[in-house]
């Protein structure tokens, strides 16, 4: 654990979870920003932004230092333990969370629906490593750690911050492999934004509709989802091999609305009449909405969720023991 060198009374406590990703990233040059290696610890992080204790007093804790496409589920249920033990301590304020930004709309998602706290809760990650010039993730860090000690951030959901930007972990989705302004939410737009440090959000508190809660206190896997990729010609054995590998759901990146070839929606209600389990078709596509009518009795549609947020929707939706009639219920809300 890591603390500021001295205790302000007057200022709030904010703790900041490390789980790894660019922001904790090192690369040979500061002109370097591919390639690079992950093995900053949350020690050099707060190093770099010695302004973070002019405006909390911040404890800093080493969950992981991985890339974020090694965050596995558990790591999750760690980081939500966590979470859930900081946010019930009457002298923390708000908690911090750095990541990788290739899954923090995964992981933002996933404690957005597990926690249950109208403390501010941050996500906040790098798309430059901490070596580059003009590297991002001091500023990032210095404007999340702003936000978990605001009292304007409370009951908003888990909030997702980057490049001076507020958004809802509920509907976040990184957008861009490489620039700095890569989190967005098509519809549903930003939560707020950073001027000179200081978060200005648009709107008054409010909820995602139909945002369901789920518990995980105590659990230590979970169910295991795979996610398909529709394409023109898409091989239908990949399903059974999905179910036979242990899969008890399956999210579908449709074509377009959540479409899939003729032959596989065949193949897979085959396969649905053995094994029974959910099947959601979400969307390849970038944004917009998968659902409307089906032909097919056993197709579940993923609403505004993205395949990768569905997913986590499923897993927690499987986790609670819901029935496939509950899931079609949880999905047909979104
Ligand atoms: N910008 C990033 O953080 C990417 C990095 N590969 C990750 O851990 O997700």
């Amino acid at each position: 654990e890591q603390s500021c060198k001295s205790f302000h009374a007057g200022l709030p406590n904010v703790t900041i979870l490390a789980t790894g990703g660019t922001i904790a990233s090192r690369a040979s040059s500061n002109t370097q920003t591919t390639n690079y290696k992950v093995g900053v610890g949350i020690e050099a992080l707060l190093d770099a932004v010695p302004e973070i204790c002019n405006i909390s007093n911040v404890s800093g804790v080493q969950v992981s230092n991985v890339d974020s496409g090694s965050i596995n589920s558990t790591i999750l249920l760690d980081l939500t333990a966590r979470l859930t033990a900081e946010l019930a301590n009457p002298s923390v304020h708000g908690v911090v969370v750095t990541h990788g930004t290739d899954t923090l709309e995964e992981t933002a998602f996933f404690l957005d629906l597990v926690l249950n706290s109208t403390k501010p809760v941050v996500v906040t990650g790098a798309m430059r490593p901490s070596t580059a010039l003009s590297a991002d993730g001091p500023l990032n860090l210095y404007q999340a750690v702003k936000l978990a000690a605001s009292k304007t951030a409370f009951g908003r959901g888990v909030m997702v911050a980057l490049n001076d930007r507020i958004g809802s972990a509920y509907t976040s989705t990184k957008n861009h492999a490489n620039s700095l302004d890569t989190f967005h939410a098509t519809e549903q737009g930003q939560l707020g934004f950073f001027i000179d440090q200081v978060p200005k959000f648009y709107y008054s508190p409010s909820k995602p509709q139909n945002k369901p809660q789920f518990d995980v206190s105590g659990q230590k896997t979970l169910p295991h989802v795979d996610i398909l990729y529709g394409h023109q010609e898409s091989n239908s054995h990949l399903i059974q091999a999905s179910i036979k590998s242990g899969a008890k759901g399956i999210i579908f990146a449709g074509v377009g609305a959540g479409g899939w070839s003729i032959d596989g929606l065949k193949d897979a209600q085959r396969m649905y009449n053995v094994s029974g389990i959910p099947t959601v078709f979400s969307r390849r596509t970038n944004g917009g909405f998968a659902g409307g009518d089906s032909i097919y009795s056993f197709q579940m549609t993923s609403g505004f969720l993205n395949p990768q947020k569905a997913r986590i929707m499923l897993q927690l939706a499987l986790n609670a023991g819901h029935s496939n009639d509950e899931i079609r219920h949880i999905f047909n809300a979104q």
